[in-house]
């Protein structure tokens, strides 16, 4: 099986182009003011604009009210939210009602107990995306550049397809698709050269890895 590839929190169109010409299958913009990341809705609409039609388009929100989803689907245009924050199955399900886009629902793993807290979004959410837990005190929920027991996931993707995230970069991507047999994969602080700042070179070999790594 082929694992497709998001890179999360493009913020230049340099980025955007290596993720795209690298054969990213989704790009990630983020809307979180504490982090590095975070877009504003111009510069946004502007990266997905050059995105379109190339590669999904992703929101990444944290907690997000209506109004602020409303803003970004009617100005940005996303293919797919990403719900990162503690939205309950209730809540996803309303917005992925209410906004008509797919949904991606973050939950943070540290044990396989957590990974089967996932199985009560199987009805609401179109996709889970395990990520790692953040660290105490982190101003960030995720896109902390984290691993996690990969073993946590052991037997979840018989029952559950996932896109995988945390701490994923080009030297272990290969190793984490071989061992939790992701959908899909989910990298952030892994291709950059410092918090927010996107390495084109990095990205590249991320792409590369993930094309060519086995689910054995
Ligand atoms: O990238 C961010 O700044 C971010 C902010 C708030 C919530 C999630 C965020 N990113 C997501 O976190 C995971 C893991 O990222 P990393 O590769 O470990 O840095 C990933 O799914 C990003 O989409």
């Amino acid at each position: 099986m082929v694992t497709t590839a998001k890179i999360c929190g493009i913020t230049t169109p340099e980025a955007l182009e290596a993720a795209i010409s690298g054969g990213a299958d989704y790009i990630g913009l983020v809307f979180y003011a504490k982090s590095p990341r975070h877009l504003e809705i111009p510069e946004a609409k502007r990266l997905a604009e050059l995105a379109r039609g190339r590669a999904k388009i992703v929101a990444l929100t944290v907690d997000a009210d209506d109004e602020t989803l409303q803003e970004i689907v009617d100005d940005v245009g996303p293919d797919i939210l990403q719900l990162h924050g503690k939205e309950t199955p209730e809540r996803v399900a309303v917005i992925k009602k209410q906004f008509g886009r797919e949904v991606i629902k973050a939950i943070a793993v540290a044990t396989a107990g957590d990974a089967e807290r996932a199985r009560s979004y199987a009805g609401s959410a179109d996709l889970i995306l395990f990520d790692a837990k953040a660290p105490p005190g982190s101003l960030l929920p995720g896109g902390n550049g984290r691993t996690f027991d990969w073993h946590a996931l052991d037997g979840v993707s018989e029952a559950l397809p996932f896109m995988l995230s945390g701490g994923l970069g080009p030297d272990n991507v290969a190793d984490a698709i071989a061992l939790t047999k992701p959908v899909a994969v989910d990298v952030s602080s892994g291709v950059e050269s410092a918090p927010g700042i996107k390495d084109p070179d990095q990205i590249r070999r991320f792409l590369l890895a993930v094309k060519t790594a086995k689910q054995t």
